[in-house]
């Protein structure tokens, strides 16, 4: 049986009230805490600010990562995730290279690739220092468009030839969450189905958990 906390949480493109939202972050990580579904890392992916709106929601949410023990990464922006003190940065395809983040951001940082449905991109990734490799859209997603449509056997496939961690992403929910797990994916990187649940986050939470639990 394993209790490893699975997901990674990504949050809103948007925040409009940021008292509100960090104290719903807080609740969603106590409510996981300790289980499956706990949240090992947070993703602050803010689309369309200014750099001080990111600089601001990383100062109201770096606190609860550290009490929760969850990671604390930043979308696109080595510099930003720097002046923050983040953990680290998530880069995409066009988001500059991993040398470019890694000479910002230092050795002891972390550094996540997006790799569609590509070993190939994931094996350049893993031989550049990634500290982990994504893989998605798994399934049709509201909080991003996406042209790359992995199947979960990518994951197995991945576990199975590198050591590197790979993370699920893309539409994922409480029904497809186990699936991936099985395949193999270390976390499950999820944003829609916490945010935009039906009955709001802590539901949302909450239906993580009981998929998740540990059998
Ligand atoms: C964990 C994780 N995986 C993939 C992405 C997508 O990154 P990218 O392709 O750069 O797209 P944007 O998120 O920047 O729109 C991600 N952010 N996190
Ligand atoms: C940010 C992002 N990147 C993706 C990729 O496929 O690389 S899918 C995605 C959206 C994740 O949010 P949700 O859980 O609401 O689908
Ligand atoms: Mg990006």
């Amino acid at each position: 049986m394993t209790t490893d906390p699975l997901l990674y949480l990504i949050t809103p493109p948007k925040i409009d009230d940021l008292l509100g939202f960090a104290e719903a972050l807080g609740a969603v990580m106590g409510e996981t805490a300790g289980t499956t579904a706990g949240i090992a890392c947070l993703q602050l992916r803010l689309k369309e600010v200014s750099d001080d709106e990111i600089l601001r929601a990383a100062e109201a949410v770096a606190p609860l990562c550290e009490q929760f023990g969850a990671g604390f990464l930043i979308n696109d922006r080595a510099d930003l995730a720097k002046k923050a003190g983040a953990d680290g940065v998530h880069i995409g395809q066009s988001d500059g290279t991993l040398a470019e983040a890694r000479s910002i951001l230092g050795a002891g940082k972390d550094i996540g690739v997006t790799c569609h449905d590509s070993i190939h991109l994931a094996m350049e990734a893993g031989e550049a220092g990634a500290d982990y490799v994504a893989f998605g859209a798994f399934y049709p997603s509201s909080t991003k468009e996406g042209a790359f449509r992995p199947e979960p056997e990518i994951l197995t496939r991945w576990t199975e030839m590198a050591t590197v961690p790979c993370v699920a992403i893309g539409g994922i929910t409480a029904e497809t969450a186990r699936p991936l797990a099985e395949a193999g994916a270390d976390y499950l990187a999820v944003s829609g189905a916490i945010w935009a649940h039906a009955e709001g986050p802590i539901e949302g939470a909450k239906a993580f958990k009981k998929a998740l639990a540990a059998q």
